[in-house]
């Protein structure tokens, strides 16, 4: 597939996209957070692309959402959800649920839900999900002691971008090498023509080194997971508390991150601890060692009654000779015995092997001397030698360790993945039992089911509540209503008309995303276009006027699958006029396959301007008790319900003892 054959994938952002491992595959996977590795592409832009790929898999070009309010209860739908999310990566990924068209992409989504509803949202899992991200991939680690050599112009420029961690030197001949070996611990040459090559130091021959980055820098790897550790640990502990199957053995997991770093270094082998801290504490150790010979000398010095033949006492005084051929003659033994216990000392407290304790030995035991001195160059020996093996140690404990974490490379992808795909379905789990939702059947447009069951076309929804309604959702009663064709919804102030479109709005949308809807059951056909017309605020000036007109007489243009919900045109003009337009409007769109719910107080008026039998529904008042409206909900069908100043008119004609409030009740 082309990258740029995903709706919204222009040439530049398919070349960001090529960037990552697999595009395609990214792409196709939905994995926004993987999407948004690509150079440039913030998460919500990978979530656009995930989309986009979406409609492209199921030939999916329409646009549902129609018009602002439309979108508006999208918004509203998803933010729903995403609010029952813990991580950000779950908040995106479900932006690429939308409202769909398509029966294939519905039933995609529908399936996706389905498993995810039978999860158990657990406190547990909530709180492990909060430490899981998606996995970072550190910055390049720069390491010093090892380089790459080759001979080749086109390999240095391959080996440059493979292996950016480490230097790509140029050789020609072996002499060249063996210069390099004098600068790095350790050089890896990438030409075969150097195989059997033989100079000093660490030098390997490796024509495949850059194919085995593990090998050659298991710095990298160790870097990743180091940096990655808490995301690990905490998508390790989602799968066990939500059990689900790991995608990688946990148990090697946790060992192999429990002998790494922060920095990327190994931890836990005592072998590596010890020459690390020989090597730190060596000048300590040696400055120690030369105060215990010191202490040992003064007080064998301060013991003994030296007596000094005239002879050497002259020679002493006149030739400026040491005092340290006495030291000597005199007490060769006791110096010899402070020497010792020098390098037991030192021996000890560096917790030197064998051979290494040979070398140590080399550091005292020169010319007798008070106070003793140290062999520099044999203190320098030692610590080269110990921080060769230092290094040896840490190279190959680094590259085991490099070893057990590749085969886990690829699986802790799977498996954070999984962890956050998880947070995903619990989000949709925890938003189908707060508004005690049942999945909605979605039927085919012309009224049937995919398998041609005729049912009625347009919408049913049973005991349906609204979660976008200004109360809490405990106290919304609920509501049935079903429309097929266009239809007026009439009822008394504030009695819930348009809370109803607004349900009806929500249900369809939820629908066809894929999503459960709150209601105890509901019906929804597969609308092409859903068009919702809020309340305008007031009346429209002239050039309004006429532009809002317009939409409506595009809108009645080829209206076969639309849904459309209009909430009291009537007050863009005049009453009279509106009552005209708005029976022209319905007319139209009663001639074609539409639904329509046109919420109006002019329910009478329209339906006498109208050339055929507009369908009027009502939400009834039951009455007025202490002031207060009582009001059934759900709208009666084949009902123009009254109006709250009609049932006023009512009120007062029961209660007064007047002809005028009863001649004017007669009016309505
Ligand atoms: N199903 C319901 N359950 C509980 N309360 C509701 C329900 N429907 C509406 N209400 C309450 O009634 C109020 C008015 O509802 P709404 O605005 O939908 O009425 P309306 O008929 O459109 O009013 P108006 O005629 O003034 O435009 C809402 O703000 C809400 O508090």
């Amino acid at each position: 597939m082309e990258l740029e054959a995903i709706p919204g994938v222009g040439a530049k952002t398919a070349a960001a996209l090529r960037e990552l491992d697999d595009p395609v595959a990214t792409v196709e996977s939905g994995d926004v957070a993987a999407i948004a590795r690509a150079p440039g592409v913030n998460e919500a832009r990978a979530a656009r692309i995930a989309r986009g790929a979406i409609r492209r898999r199921h030939g999916d070009d329409g646009r549902v959402l129609a018009t602002d309010r439309a979108r508006e209860v999208y918004r509203e739908a998803i933010d729903l959800l995403r609010e029952r999310t813990v991580t950000d990566y779950a908040a995106k990924r479900l932006e690429t649920f939308y409202p769909s068209a398509s029966a294939s992409r519905i039933e995609e989504a529908q399936s996706f839900v389905a498993s995810a509803i039978e999860r158990e949202p657990d406190p547990a899992v909530r709180e492990a999900l909060s430490g899981v991200e998606p996995l970072t991939d550190p910055p390049t680690v720069r390491v010093r002691d090892r380089c790459l050599a080759t001979a080749d112009a086109e390999t240095l420029a391959r080996a440059e971008s493979a292996v950016p961690e480490l230097s790509v030197e140029t050789v020609e001949e072996a002499r060249d090498v063996s210069e390099l070996a004098r600068s790095y611990a350790t050089v890896i040459v990438l030409d075969e023509e150097f195989a059997g090559l033989d100079v000093e130091g660490d030098v390997h021959v490796r024509p495949n080194a850059l194919d085995e980055p593990a090998e050659t820098v298991p710095e990298r790897l160790l870097a990743f997971f180091a940096a990655n550790r808490e995301r690990l640990e905490a998508a390790a502990t989602i799968h066990e508390a939500a059990n689900l199957s790991p995608a990688a053995d946990l148990d090697r997991l946790r060992d192999a991150l429990a002998r790494l770093d922060d920095d990327g270094t190994v931890v836990g082998d005592a072998e590596l601890d010890r020459l690390t801290a020989a090597v730190d504490d060596l000048d300590a150790a040696v400055s120690t060692a030369e105060s215990v010979a010191d202490d040992r000398l003064r007080e064998a010095i301060r013991e003994r009654d030296v007596t000094i033949e005239g002879t050497d006492f002259l020679s002493l005084v006149e030739q400026g000779a040491r005092v340290d051929s006495l030291l000597d003659r005199e007490l060769a033994d006791e110096y010899d015995e402070a020497i010792e216990r020098a390098r037991e000392h030192l021996a000890d407290a560096l917790r030197l092997e064998p051979e290494e304790a040979e070398l140590a030995d080399r550091v005292f035991g020169g010319d007798p001397s008070f106070p003793v001195e140290r062999d520099e160059s044999a203190v320098s020996r030692l610590r080269t030698e110990l921080s060769a093996a230092r290094d040896r140690r840490a190279a190959r404990l680094k590259a085991e360790l490099a070893s057990d974490l590749g085969d886990l490379r690829e699986p802790v992808e799977e498996l954070v993945r999984d962890a956050l795909e998880l947070d995903v379905e619990l989000a949709i789990a925890r938003f189908e039992r707060d508004f005690d939702c049942a999945m909605p059947e979605v039927v085919g447009p012309d009224g049937g089911d995919e398998a041609g069951t005729a049912e009625a076309a347009g919408f049913r929804i049973e005991g349906g509540r609204s979660p976008l309604l200004d109360v809490d959702f405990g106290d919304a009663e609920p509501i049935d209503y079903a429309v097929s064709g266009a239809t007026l919804l009439s009822g008394v102030n504030s009695g819930g008309k348009t809370s109803t479109l607004d349900l009806v709005a929500l249900v369809v949308v939820l629908a066809q995303m894929g999503m459960p809807v709150p209601a105890e059951s509901a019906t929804v056909e597969r609308f092409e276009e859903v068009h919702y017309y809020a309340k305008s605020q007031g009346t429209l000036d002239a050039g309004a006027f006429e532009a809002t007109l317009r939409d409506f007489g595009d809108l009645v243009e080829g209206a076969d699958g639309r849904l459309v919900l209009v909430d009291e045109l009537e007050s863009i003009t005049e009453p009279g006029a509106s009552a005209k337009i708005i029976a022209g409007i319905l007319e139209a769109l009663d001639e074609q396959d539409a639904t329509a719910v046109f919420v109006s107080h002019l329910a009478r008026e329209i339906r006498d301007a109208a050339d055929f039998e507009v369908a009027v529904d009502g939400i009834e008042a039951a009455g007025l008790v202490d002031g207060e409206l009582r009001v059934n909900r759900s709208p009666r069908k084949g009902h123009l319900a009254r109006s709250t100043p009609e049932l006023i008119v009512e009120k007062l004609a029961g209660d007064r003892d007047t002809d005028f409030y009863g001649d004017l009740l007669e009016k309505f």
